[in-house]
């Protein structure tokens, strides 16, 4: 039985997720609520180092399907380790990424299937899925400009590959956006930092109070 509320946090690279979700928790906090920001893969020590092994940009000849067990993998130890309790206490959770990300990264743009990794992940999540997941939609092309800008961000294997490949990453969240449309709410990523993170609060507030 949990009693918080889990808010997810998606998008393709470089739309400002991990940017704005520090916000949210500051602005959350300030307004008396107990939260926890956390991220996938990672989070806890287990899913960091399932994070170094998939993102390590020298593992050129990892298998898709393996991708998406890691993957998996991480997301389940994260989630019985600190979602989950967290959710217990009435925390306010919000994570940077999370069944999402596979569905549009492992599903749509390695070719595995949105069905198929679906499935293997129910295993992992067990039906625990994010009460609201903001997507941040953000052109592709745009996204990965902002973080060659960035120069102090780390470049990982997944950032490496072809435009073609975030491009059908993008894709995929479509069709996410077509498969959920309760549960996944557009905000428009191309903004200026401080109205994205006003439109992504709005949001919030309104699944907050929504009892
Ligand atoms: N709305 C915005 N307008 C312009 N630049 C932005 C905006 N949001 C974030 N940025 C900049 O874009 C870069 C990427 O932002 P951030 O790391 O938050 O994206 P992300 O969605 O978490 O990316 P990734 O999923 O690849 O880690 C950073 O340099 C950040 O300062
Ligand atoms: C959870 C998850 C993530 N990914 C990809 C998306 C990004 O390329 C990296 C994570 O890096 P970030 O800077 O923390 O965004 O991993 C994925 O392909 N599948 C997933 O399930």
């Amino acid at each position: 039985m949990t009693t918080g509320k889990f808010i997810t946090v998606e998008g393709p690279e470089g739309a400002g997720k991990t940017t704005v979700i520090k916000q949210l928790e500051k602005a959350l906090i300030k307004r008396g609520y107990d939260v926890l920001l956390t991220r996938e893969p990672g989070g806890i020590d287990i899913a960091e180092k399932i994070r170094e092994i998939i993102l390590n940009p020298e593992h050129t000849a990892m298998d898709s399907r393996t991708e998406a067990l890691l993957y998996a993998a991480a997301r389940r130890q994260h989630l019985v380790e600190k979602v989950l309790p967290a959710l217990k206490q009435g925390k306010i959770v919000l994570c940077d990424r999370f069944i999402d990300s596979s569905l549009a990264y492992q599903g749509h743009a390695r070719g595995l299937g949105i069905d198929e990794v679906w499935s293997i992940n129910q295993f992992a999540i067990d039906d625990q899925m994010p009460d609201c997941t903001l997507y941040f939609d953000l052109d592709p092309e745009k996204g990965m400009e902002r973080i060659m800008k960035n120069q102090g961000r780390e470049v990982n294997r997944l950032d490496l590959e072809e435009l073609s490949f975030h491009q059908k990453v993008y894709e995929g969240y479509q069709l996410l956006l077509e498969r959920f449309p309760e549960r996944i709410k557009t905000v428009d990523a191309s903004k200026l930092i401080e109205k994205v993170s006003e439109e992504a609060l709005g949001m919030i507030t309104a699944v907050l109070t929504d009892e």
